[in-house]
């Protein structure tokens, strides 16, 4: 079985002055070996969706499992140890500790779950260099561009070798060129166990996923499920 992320009559609602319903039982299988790419209006939901895949948020109903364990979203523990173990996430803006080196950036996320610092140091080390960053791995974050500081959140996103990859608008901050190396370094990421999935609002990069989803009216709508 090629599942790995299974939605059941997701939905959220926000309440402030006036409740939203934001997103409206969502029934959705995520494969692995795929990579998607999540388009929609500002404001449809699509980070509300990826904090739901990553565990941060939880749904108002609905139910969520990963290689068919159901979430408890109760569990907070249990899941900031799943995210760390299974699941990389990559942010739109710069999110990287400022007072830290790329090299620290990226052990850090290691050490945390492994406790282990000489092998988080060097499994770092080793993912910095396939993002052909060692000459800056004593930079620290201001001292980056905007592409480098991506391919380090990147970086710091594979250290515990995740399952599944999260990516809210990677690019969105990057110039043209500086985008499309971004998301050459995502696909490169794509193996057959492993499940991507990035919001954009750039057709350009949605287009160059292997599932084309876009949020509307709460719900997921599939544009293109074709496999590459
Ligand atoms: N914590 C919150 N409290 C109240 N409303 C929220 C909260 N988070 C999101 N919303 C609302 O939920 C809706 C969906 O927001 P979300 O950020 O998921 O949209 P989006 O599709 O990612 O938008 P964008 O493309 O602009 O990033 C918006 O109307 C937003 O104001």
């Amino acid at each position: 079985m090629n599942n790995l992320i299974t939605l059941k009559k997701i939905s959220k609602s926000f309440s402030n002055n006036k409740k939203i319903n934001v997103l409206r039982k969502i029934d959705y299988t995520f494969s692995k070996g795929k990579i998607y790419s999540l388009m929609g209006p500002s404001g449809s939901g699509k980070s509300t969706l990826l904090n739901i895949l990553s565990l941060i948020d939880k749904p108002t109903i609905g139910s969520l499992s990963i290689n068919n364990t159901s979430i408890d979203f109760n569990d907070n523990n249990g899941n900031d140890n799943l995210r760390s173990s299974k699941i990389g996430i990559i942010y739109q803006q710069n999110n990287l500790l400022s007072d830290f080196t790329a090299l620290e950036n990226v052990y850090f996320a290691g050490l945390a779950l492994s406790g282990e610092k000489n092998n988080s140091i060097k499994k770092a080390k080793k993912i910095i260099k396939k993002m052909g960053l060692s000459s800056r791995e004593q930079h620290y974050p201001s001292e980056l561009s905007g592409g480098e500081i991506q391919r380090i959140s990147i970086a710091r996103a594979l250290i515990n070798e995740p399952e599944i990859i999260l990516a809210d608008e990677p690019t969105g901050s990057l110039d043209r060129r500086t985008a499309k190396e971004v998301f050459k370094v995502l696909y490169n990421l794509k193996n057959n166990n492993r499940l991507i999935i990035y919001a954009t609002h750039n057709r350009f990069f949605a287009n160059m996923a292997d599932c084309k989803l876009e949020m509307i009216d709460g719900n997921i709508k599939t544009i293109n499920a074709g496999i590459k």
